[in-house]
């Protein structure tokens, strides 16, 4: 099975980097500039050199003749990037490894992939990473997701590598909205952390985010233990505690009050907006996600924000 990988941000660098300790890989960048000189991606992963085993390309016709092509571009560019290139991905595996919620059809990049390539193969890798700890060969473990299980076995070997262990699921639903859903939570944990509001405050919204999770995949159909699992809650949990996450730190910017580098990718701002008005369409009840949005839109401060979500009407657990 060969692989290559579809952009060249912090994230499909740092893939690319860890699977060519299984063989060759291919790394496709728009612009792949100097990185193939320096075999090093100095814009976006600084610090963690090229193995022999990787090449560098921008001819988008010589990556997609691998089998396996893993799409690592920010998710409201995702259909943008499959429209741009329908000819070459039909009938590829196509492996999202992207986290978000589209805001033009409130669906995931599994589903987008679907929509725009029918004959392609989807599938999802997802879960508690970051960059850098896998591009540095650190011990992370993700989760493989694919409705059609004996692919999803190939990918889930192809993929594992001595330090990246990955789990499969066919739920491709619940494994990319724990991915999705995660971001918005952090961003609300950083906002609460910025703003002073204590390590108790980020716990009942890392808690309680996680209920909103569940009950948007529940009406989704998503299976609850895959929201429990590494693409949920083992994500909800890096991602709400490191200011190594973007999300969270844009949330600490804005409890802060402090700027935030607008070019910085945050999935979760994006699909915060996506997921509000999914609730909103659904009439689920997200009030976290609801804050998050408000904030992002300014049209709620933090202490507002916060006062809200605290004189909710008392409920059962
Ligand atoms: N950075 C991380 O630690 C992790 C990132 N992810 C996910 O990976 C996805 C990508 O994030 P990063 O790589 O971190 O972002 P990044 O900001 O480092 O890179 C995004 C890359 O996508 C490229 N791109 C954008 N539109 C494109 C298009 N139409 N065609 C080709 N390339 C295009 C950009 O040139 C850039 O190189 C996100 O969904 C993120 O949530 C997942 C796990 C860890
Ligand atoms: O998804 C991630 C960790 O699993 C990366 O988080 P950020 O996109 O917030 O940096």
């Amino acid at each position: 099975m060969s692989v290559a990988v579809l952009g060249a941000g912090a994230f499909g660098t740092a893939l690319a980097i860890s699977l060519s300790r299984n063989g060759p890989v291919t790394l496709w960048a728009r612009d792949a500039g100097d990185m193939a000189k320096q075999r090093e991606n100095t814009a976006r992963l600084a610090g963690c050199p090229f193995p022999d085993a990787l090449f560098v390309t921008d001819d988008l016709a010589y990556a997609t003749t691998a089998d396996t092509l893993l799409i690592a571009v920010p998710t409201q560019k995702l259909r943008g990037f499959l429209n741009a290139n329908a000819t070459a991905l039909a009938g590829k595996s196509l492996v999202a490894c992207c986290k978000g919620i589209e805001i033009s059809t409130g669906t995931g990049p599994v589903s987008v992939i679907a929509d725009v390539i029918p004959t392609a193969v989807p599938a999802i890798l997802t879960g508690p990473s970051f960059a850098r700890d896998i591009a540095r060969g650190l011990p992370t473990a993700l989760t493989l997701a694919c409705t059609d299980d004996e692919i999803g076995k190939h990918l889930q070997q192809r993929l594992s590598t001595a330090n990246l262990r990955l789990y499969r699921t066919t739920d491709t639903s619940g494994a990319e909205l724990g991915g999705a859903l995660k971001n918005v939570i952090a961003i609300a944990c950083g906002t609460a952390m910025g703003a002073g509001l204590g390590e108790s405050a980020r716990a009942a919204l890392m808690t309680r985010g996680f209920a909103e999770m569940q009950r948007l995949a529940a009406h989704l159909r998503a299976d609850p233990q895959t929201l429990a699992g590494l693409s949920g809650f083992g994500d909800l949990t890096l991602t709400c505690t490191s200011q190594q996450s973007r999300n969270y730190s844009l949330g600490m910017s804005m409890g802060q009050g402090t700027p935030f580098d607008p070019s910085t990718t945050v999935e979760g701002a994006a699909t915060a907006q996506a997921v509000h008005q999914l609730a909103q369409d659904n009439a689920l009840d997200l009030p976290i996600t609801a804050a998050v949005a408000g904030l992002l839109e300014n049209r709620l401060d933090v202490a507002t924000a916060m006062r809200g979500l605290l004189a909710r009407p008392l409920k059962e657990e």
